[in-house]
């Protein structure tokens, strides 16, 4: 038996970062970016007017309601502008060219048209007012995004706007799952007594698809060492990770721990001095992980947030690894007994923790309900309301 963090430690080091693949920009989210990248260009590239107005020479405003002559227009897109001479306005669009000689934009609620003359109310106009610099945002040849860098829709945005449209990035694992128990029912089926729906596969595809591993590989088995390491077998081979879910624990039905073995993994550790998820399993067989996550939905959830999850980003090269983690009070008080440390699935509000109802390893409805876990390690175990505990975000 190791602790949590024993657990967590060994994960982290024994998962290995990917090797890299090309990727179309526009297919790169959620990956994180293996090169860095430098910028192709400026941006913006050229000088940019940021409001709808006129563009002028700032020297030329010399007392409040300075009359120019309006000459010409710049929109947006607008390639062939002449220079703008002293004592000219020219109407410009947000977005567009500022003309060579300009130097500031005023908005147009602050001018009026008399006659063909722009009047300018706004006194005195500062050099460079609402004129976007070239390369305010980022400099041609400057380091656009470092290797590392997670890619989100901001990130994909910043990189299309630099005119790059394929990126070398972490491949991210394939996940095979491996389903267990000869109670268990597939949606559709027909209830008979004795049977479960099984909700564990639609649970771990579930969580797997929100960190952005959609295509997940599926097997089944029933409570049998030989089917068992047939349908491990099958997902070891095509797969960086297969979790196992059920047959982990020490009665006479589970073989998952023996066929883990049968398919030449080695075990790191089995069992962690936790509440829920104590009969997790850790496995590995040259680069591929293996989890044999506890068949009581709420454990088995736990273990994914708490250790494949952190093993995932790992692999794809992620450096924040755990779920983001704070402080906070606890709503109620809360004690407990025993040797292991707890997780207990819970909704944050009005800036305190709430321990939910349903803390039973089989009691999924409460995790349905929750946005966090949290933390109490044995050293922690009785918390008065409005103690401070350690709280685990839940990713949304
Ligand atoms: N004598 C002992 N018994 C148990 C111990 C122990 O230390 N000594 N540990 C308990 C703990 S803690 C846990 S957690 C469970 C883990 O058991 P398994 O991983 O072997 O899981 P199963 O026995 O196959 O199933 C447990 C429970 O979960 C339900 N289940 C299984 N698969 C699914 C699924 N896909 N979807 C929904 N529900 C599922 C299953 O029907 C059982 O109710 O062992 C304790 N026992
Ligand atoms: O480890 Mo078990 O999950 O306490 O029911």
């Amino acid at each position: 038996m190791v602790t949590v963090n024993e657990a967590k430690h060994l994960i982290v080091t024994q998962a290995a970062i990917l090797p890299t693949e090309t990727r179309k920009l526009g297919d790169s989210v959620g990956y994180v970016l293996a090169e860095n990248l430098n910028a192709p260009l400026s941006l913006p590239a050229f000088r940019q007017s940021s409001m709808d107005g006129y563009a002028i020479l700032h020297s030329d405003i010399t007392a409040l309601g300075t009359g120019l002559k309006l000459k010409g227009e710049s929109k947006a897109g607008q390639t062939d502008l002449e220079i703008l001479d002293s004592g000219l306005a020219m109407r410009i669009f947000t977005g567009a060219p500022v003309p060579d000689g300009a130097t500031a934009v005023v908005m147009q609620e602050h001018t009026r048209i008399e006659n063909g003359m722009v009047f300018i109310d706004e006194f005195p106009v500062p050099e460079g007012k609402n004129v976007r610099r070239i390369g305010q945002q980022i400099m041609a040849g400057t380091v656009a995004l470092t290797a590392g860098t997670y890619l989100s829709p901001g990130g994909i945005a910043f990189l299309q706007g630099l005119g790059i449209t394929d990126i070398q990035v972490c491949r991210k694992p394939k996940i095979g799952l491996l389903i267990t128990g000869d109670e268990l029912l597939k949606p559709g089926e027909v209830m008979v007594p004795g049977k479960i729906f099984e909700s564990n596969s639609g649970m771990l595809a579930a969580a797997l698809k929100q960190e952005g591993l959609g295509e997940v590989e599926i097997g089944y088995a029933a409570d049998d060492l030989h089917a068992t390491i047939e349908a491990l077998e099958k997902l070891v081979e095509k797969n960086d990770i297969v979790l196992a879910s059920g047959g982990i624990s020490v009665g006479d039905y589970d073989f998952v721990g023996d066929a883990v073995k049968a398919v030449g993994a080695d075990t790191v550790f089995y069992k962690v001095r936790q509440k829920p998820g104590k009969p997790l399993l850790f496995a590995k067989k040259h680069e591929k992980l293996f989890f044999a996550l506890p068949g009581n939905p709420a454990s088995s959830l736990v273990c994914y947030y708490e250790y494949v999850l952190p093993a995932i980003r790992k692999m794809t090269g992620r450096t924040d690894l755990f779920l983001k983690a704070l402080q906070l009070p606890i709503k109620y008080g809360y004690a407990f007994d025993g040797e292991r440390d707890e997780f207990l699935k819970a909704s944050i509000a009005d800036d305190h923790v709430i321990p939910l109802d349903g803390q039973e390893s089989f009691s999924i409805r409460s995790f349905a309900l929750a946005d966090a876990i949290i933390y109490l390690p044995v050293t922690q175990n009785k918390v008065a309301a409005g103690d401070l505990v350690e709280v685990h975000l839940l990713p949304f």
